[in-house]
Order: C-alpha cells, then structure tokens, then sequence
C-alpha cells in the first residue's frame, strides 16, 4: 500500500537538529568486504533500510551469516553454496556490487529485482564479468534478470570497461578484485566517469582492509591478496542530510546535522560548497555542522556530476531560489532509480515551476509555485525533494512517502519533527 503525504509548510525559519541514519555506500561497501574477508567483521550503526537489507539478504543467500545486535551486524565471511537467488531490489549497489561476490564461487546464482530494476544500466557489469571468463545467461537483454554460473575461480588480469553510466560498474569489480588471482588493471574508457567520490570510498575502504591499491587517471591496479577483516563504524549518511540542510536554506533558518564527519568520501560532503553557492553560511560546532540560510535564496550554476545523486534536493532549492539555476553533468541520472530529470522537470513543472530538461542536466528559472500531487517514481530522492518544496508551498501532497525507505525508513517522521 502506498501512503500520500502531506509535506509540512514552514511559515517561519527552521531550526533543524537532526542525528542521520549511517550511510548506505559505506554500510553496503562494509558488507561485501565483510563477505570476502579473512575472518568476521563488525558494522557498527550500520544503516537499516531497505538497500542494505537486500544487500546482507544477498550475502546470507551466497553463505555468509550476519548476526545482529542492537546497532551492530557481525558478518561471517561466505562458505560458498550450490544455487541462489539474488534480489536487488531497485539498489544499484546490489544489482552492480553482488554480481562479482557470486562469480568468485562455484554455484548458480540467478538476479533479479523490481520492474525499474530491470530498465537501469547493467551492461557492463554483464560485458565485464563476461571478459572475465564468467558465463552469464541473460537472454541477449544486457540487464536483468539473468542468471551467473560461478566457476569457483576469477583469474582477474588486464581488463578495460564503459563505467560512463554508472561509478557502480568501478566499484563493484575493485571491492572483489583482490579475491581474483592476479588482482586486476581496471581501466576506464569511454565518457566522463561520474560519481568520483564513491569510487574514492571503495579504494578507502579496500585500502583499510589491507589490500594495495594503484589509483592513476582513469586506471586502478588492485594487488591480489587478503581482506584483512576490520570492525568499522559507519558514518551518518551526508547525502541523506541534503534534505535537511535544505530546510534551512529555503526557510532562512538554521539546521544543526549532528557527528558530521571532518574527513570523508561521502559525496554528501558536498553540501558544505553547496549551501554556501545557495547563499548559506556553514560552520563547524564540535562534531556537528551548522548551516545558516541565507535571507535571499541564490540561483546557482553547478556542475554536479560528482555528485549526482545530491540533484534531487538541489532542484528543489533551485525551483525556490531568486535567481535562474543551471545543473550540468548528470546526463547519468537518466539511469537512477528513476529518468531523474525528467522526473524533476515533469513534478516542478506541474507545480507551476519553470524548468527546461537539457540532455545531460536542468534549466530552472525561478517562478510561483502552487500546490498539488508530487509523484515520487519509487525514488526516495524526488521525495526529499518534495518535502522542501513543500516548505514553500501550500498544499502539497507526496504520493508514497514510503518509498523512502530505501534508504531512510524513518524521513517522514524525521522531517516532520525537524521543521514543525
Ligand atoms: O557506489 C555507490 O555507493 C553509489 C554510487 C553512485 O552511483 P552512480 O555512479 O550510478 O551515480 C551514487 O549515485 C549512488 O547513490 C551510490
Ligand atoms: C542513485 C542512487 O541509488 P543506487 O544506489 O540505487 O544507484 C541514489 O541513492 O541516489
């Protein structure tokens, strides 16, 4: 069942003080090197939602075991098993991640996952495993579902791919590739690599854990060898605080986002740039960051293919800003849980906004907006993005609120406690 929401409209400034749930590329990164390790791991606060339940429902179905206890997962590295079935939902790091865990065992593992899943990029997560001498039946769709046939073994070797549609199809072949016998010499060819900083987070992550990794432009070199296992604990999600930030940016309030991290990989990191290009003020407060917003919403002009997935968010402030907005460099959303700017553009538009689709990216002028339905595609980042609109504007109903547990089960409730 689906739930209708209506987003809060704030009248006055917000005075956000919001602790966020852990990140989930560092929750779900944590669990496949937990799965190829040496030994067990402990996760600490790792995220619970519903792209890390599927990613640890995956590992269990390919013979780890993951014991809970209160905020901490102990993950027992997989015994490998015969057959399973892999459902990725509609998370790109399961559907890309998963596939290369499966091809270091010998069993039959068939991948699957929600209607949308079946339309996002996996291409070269198929072509690549494929180059490496794994058989995948997928009956010529180049996409899900399809079925692996692991042959207990991935030689691993020089190998280059089109990673130009998703960072994921980079990461996922580094996390598993000290497991293959010669390591790999991944090189990237093809259009600009979006999504910079998550690849950052793998190598970060393999190199925690022990594994020797070379990183040039556009070319990773991972050493074969163990994955020393590790007990972490996962940082709140940045990327999830944009929603919040964004409450202070529209309202000219304040929000407080408790243990931001002074060093990360989180792609999130980059509301710091952003709130200031908005207009805002950010600074530090002990371990928390503390944005001001500004009394004049700015217009801004960004290139945001580093961090794509922050676009939701930074439209909606763009739809509320004084002055007109460009968003360049994310032609790659097309491919997220939803045709992103289409999306956007379709749901600003009917609220009476002004925004043109570009090819890779958003026009967006500033104009009054009105209430109505804002429809989310099953993507938990247009309904962040309708909630700070519905900040600004009357009347403002969210279809399926719901879908924001993909990675933040407890937003609705969050929110409404933050800003009213
Ligand atoms: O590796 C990761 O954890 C992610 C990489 C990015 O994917 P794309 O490069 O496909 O945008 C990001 O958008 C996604 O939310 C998470
Ligand atoms: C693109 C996203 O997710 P996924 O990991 O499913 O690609 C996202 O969370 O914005």
């Amino acid at each position: 069942m689906t739930v209708d929401w209506h987003a809060p409209r704030r009248e006055h400034p917000a005075d956000v003080d919001v602790l966020l749930p852990g990140s989930k590329s560092q929750t779900n990164r944590a669990l496949v090197l937990a799965a190829i390790a040496d030994g067990p791991s402990s996760i600490h606060l790792p995220l619970a939602a519903r792209d890390t339940e599927l990613m640890a429902a995956a590992l269990v179905s390919l013979g780890a075991r993951i014991d809970r206890d209160g905020d901490t997962w102990t993950v027992t590295p997989i015994t490998p098993v015969e057959a399973a079935e892999v459902d990725c939902g509609l998370a790109g790091t399961v559907m890309r991640f998963v596939p290369p865990v499966a091809a270091l065992g010998a069993g039959t593992v068939r991948f699957d996952g929600d209607p949308r899943a079946r339309e996002r990029p996996m291409g070269t997560t198929i072509s690549s495993l494929r180059d490496l001498g794994v058989r995948i039946d997928d009956e010529g769709t180049a996409s899900l579902p399809f079925t692996l046939h692991g042959t207990g073994a991935v030689r691993g070797g020089a190998l280059t791919v089109d990673a130009s549609a998703s960072s994921q199809f980079v990461s996922a072949l580094l996390l598993v590739a000290p497991r293959f016998a010669e390591g790999l010499d991944l090189r990237h060819a093809g259009g600009p690599l979006p999504s910079l900083p998550h690849v950052a987070m793998t190598v970060t992550e393999l190199r925690r854990r022990g594994v020797v990794v070379d990183v040039s432009d556009g070319r990773w070199q991972v050493h074969p060898g163990p994955v020393k296992a590790l007990d972490v604990t996962i940082e709140p999600d940045l990327s999830n605080a944009g929603p919040f930030v964004a409450a202070a940016l529209a309202t000219a309030g304040r929000a407080r986002v408790r243990h931001w991290p002074e060093q990360t990989d989180q792609a999130g990191d980059a509301w710091r740039d952003l709130a200031v290009a908005f207009g805002g003020q950010v600074a530090r407060d002990g371990a928390d960051l503390v944005v001001t917003g500004p009394e004049r919403l700015r217009g801004v002009d960004l290139d945001l293919h580093d961090v794509g997935e922050l676009t939701p968010v930074v439209a909606a402030l763009a739809a509320l800003a004084d002055g007109p907005s460009t968003l360049t460099g994310i032609e790659h959303l097309r491919g997220h849980e939803t045709d992103r700017l289409t999306a956007l553009a379709t749901e600003i538009t009917r609220l009476g906004g002004n925004v043109v689709e570009r090819t890779d990216g958003l026009v967006i002028t500033p104009a009054p907006l009105h209430g109505g339905a804002f429809a989310t595609y099953d993507d938990h980042r247009m309904a962040h993005a309708a909630a700070v609109l519905g900040l600004r504007v009357d009347d403002l109903v969210v279809e399926n609120i719901g879908t924001t547990a993909k990675t933040y089960p407890a937003f609705a409730d969050d929110w409404e406690r933050s800003v009213s």
